[in-house]
This record gives C-alpha cells, sequence and structure tokens, in this order.
C-alpha cells in the first residue's frame, strides 16, 4: 500500500506526535505490558526525549517494554556470537539502557512515579528465539522504524534482504556502516565499524507489529523519503519500505526530509 506522509516542521515536532500516539496506546492497554519496537541512532531520539518529559510530568510509563531492534555483534572465544558489550558507545543495548531508560527513570524518580526496567535484545546465538519471544507476549504494540540514507537499511536488514526474513545473524554491507559511522565520533575509519549483527528480520517488522511508525528527518533523509513514498510493496533493495506491508502504518516526515521550504 503506498503511504501517504504526514509532513511536520521538525523532528522535535516528530517526537512529540509519537509520544503522544505511544501513551494514548498505551493507556488503551491499561496495566498490560506495552512492547515498544526501538531503534537506536538519531531519528527517534526526540520520541525517547519527549517520554522522558512525559514522565516528568508524573506519566506512569512503568509498563513500557523497550524492545532493540538490533545490534553489534563479535564472536566469543568458543565462535558463538554474543551482542557487544553494552558499555561501547556503539551498543545498541547500551544506548537502550543509557539513551531510552535512564531519562526516563530519571525523570519518573523526579515525579515519584514507577520506572520502566525491560529492556528486550535479540541473543544472537539463537535469534530466531526472539520472534517466538515477541509472539509469545502478544506481538510488538508498535515499532518505531529509520531508514538508512544510502542504502534503505532497516534496523539491519540489508538491501537483498528476502521478503520472509525473521530475526537473523546479518553482515552489515558497507553502505550501512558508512552510515551508522556518522553517529559515533570515536569511529574515524570504517575499519572500526563492527562487520556482523543480529537483527529483527523484515518479517519480523510487518508479522509482529500492531503498528509501526516510520521517522524520516533531515535533508540526509531525502533519499528515503522518495523511495519509501514511491513503493506500493516491499521492494528488497530498499528494505524500509516494508513499512507499506505493515498492519496500521503512519509516516511522519519532516520539512528538511520532504524538501518543503520552511
Ligand atoms: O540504529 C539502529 O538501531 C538501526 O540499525 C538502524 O536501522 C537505524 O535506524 C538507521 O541506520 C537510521 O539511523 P539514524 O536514525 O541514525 O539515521
Amino acid at each position: 500500500m503506498r503511504l501517504t506522509p504526514q509532513i511536520l516542521p521538525d523532528r522535535e515536532a516528530i517526537g512529540e506526535v509519537v509520544a503522544e500516539i505511544i501513551l494514548d496506546r498505551m493507556s488503551a492497554k491499561g496495566d498490560k505490558p506495552f512492547l515498544l519496537g526501538c531503534p537506536s541512532g538519531r531519528t527517534a531520539v526526540p520520541v525517547y526525549d519527549a517520554l522522558a518529559r512525559e514522565a516528568a510530568r508524573g506519566r506512569d510509563l512503568s509498563n513500557l517494554v523497550i524492545v532493540m531492534m538490533d545490534d553489534y555483534v563479535v564472536p566469543d572465544e568458543t565462535g558463538r556470537y554474543r551482542v557487544v558489550d553494552p558499555d561501547s558507545s556503539y551498543s545498541c543495548l547500551g544506548f537502550a539502557l543509557r539513551d531510552i531508560l535512564a531519562p526516563i527513570a530519571a525523570a519518573s524518580e523526579s515525579s515519584d512515579t514507577a520506572a520502566p526496567s525491560q529492556v528486550w535484545t535479540a541473543d544472537p546465538a539463537a535469534p530466531e528465539d526472539y520472534d517466538a519471544r515477541i509472539s509469545a507476549a502478544g506481538g510488538i504494540d508498535l515499532f518505531l522504524l529509520a531508514s538508512g540514507d544510502s542504502d534503505g537499511h532497516v534496523a539491519f536488514n540489508q538491501p537483498g534482504t528476502p521478503r520472509d526474513a525473521k530475526t537473523h545473524i546479518v553482515t552489515l554491507g558497507e553502505a550501512t556502516r558508512r552510515d551508522n559511522m556518522a553517529t559515533f565520533p570515536e569511529f574515524t575509519h570504517l575499519d572500526m565499524v563492527p562487520g556482523t549483527g543480529v537483527t529483527v528480520g523484515v518479517d519480523t517488522i510487518a508479522w509482529l507489529s500492531a503498528e509501526v511508525v516510520m521517522i524520516l528527518s533531515g535533508e540526509h533523509k531525502r533519499e528515503a523519503f522518495a523511495r519509501i513514498t514511491s513503493a506500493e510493496a516491499y521492494e528488497d533493495d530498499w528494505p524500509a519500505t516494508i513499512v507499506t506491508e505493515c498492519r496500521n502504518p503512519l509516516l511522519l516526515v519532516d520539512r528538511a526530509a520532504a524538501a518543503v521550504p520552511v
């Protein structure tokens, strides 16, 4: 299904709108856990900031479960993959703990509200278990999605990913590693960016999410904007087009990404 984008002034406005949607859906679930599928990276940061502001205002986010979409992995001494140390700045699990949960927890404490504490990440030694775990919990309530700038990766799904891909180990292509290098100043050379990851598959996203919100913000997302708004269905050379095949999709774009004059 071809998506009609909603264009908002900037990434902060997108953050506010998405946080409102999340709070609305959380209210509808009452006391049940709310599974939020999350990217690390730059795009969703204003959403996480807006959620922390809500927690500071006394909003109870303790039912929030952060379900990370991917992470970098390395082999251990026996050759089995494990996610990289969460203390490393590029760890997605570390990002979830430091940049999503900790600010919400601090804000919750300041307003005397209970804080969320659950972060899920795929076990690279048994990637397929992640889909089973998500499914057993009733699926992702809302999956936040972003697109790679130059190759359209979504989570770590690379160009050429088959439509039926579930959670899997992936060799990261140069374009994905270059895109992600931009996020971490200590990556001064491409060789420093890990070459392997574990990621939810495009089918994990489409099959296991009740709702998805794809965010495109900044000039560097113009190609993604063009590709996603012109797609009718999944195109494997731009995996972020999976959003066209998801249930209840919303495409939120800022003026810079849509090339609309301010
Ligand atoms: O960061 C992640 O968890 C994902 O691997 C990745 O798919 C990311 O969402 C895109 O690379 C966009 O990144 P930016 O939001 O930083 O542009």
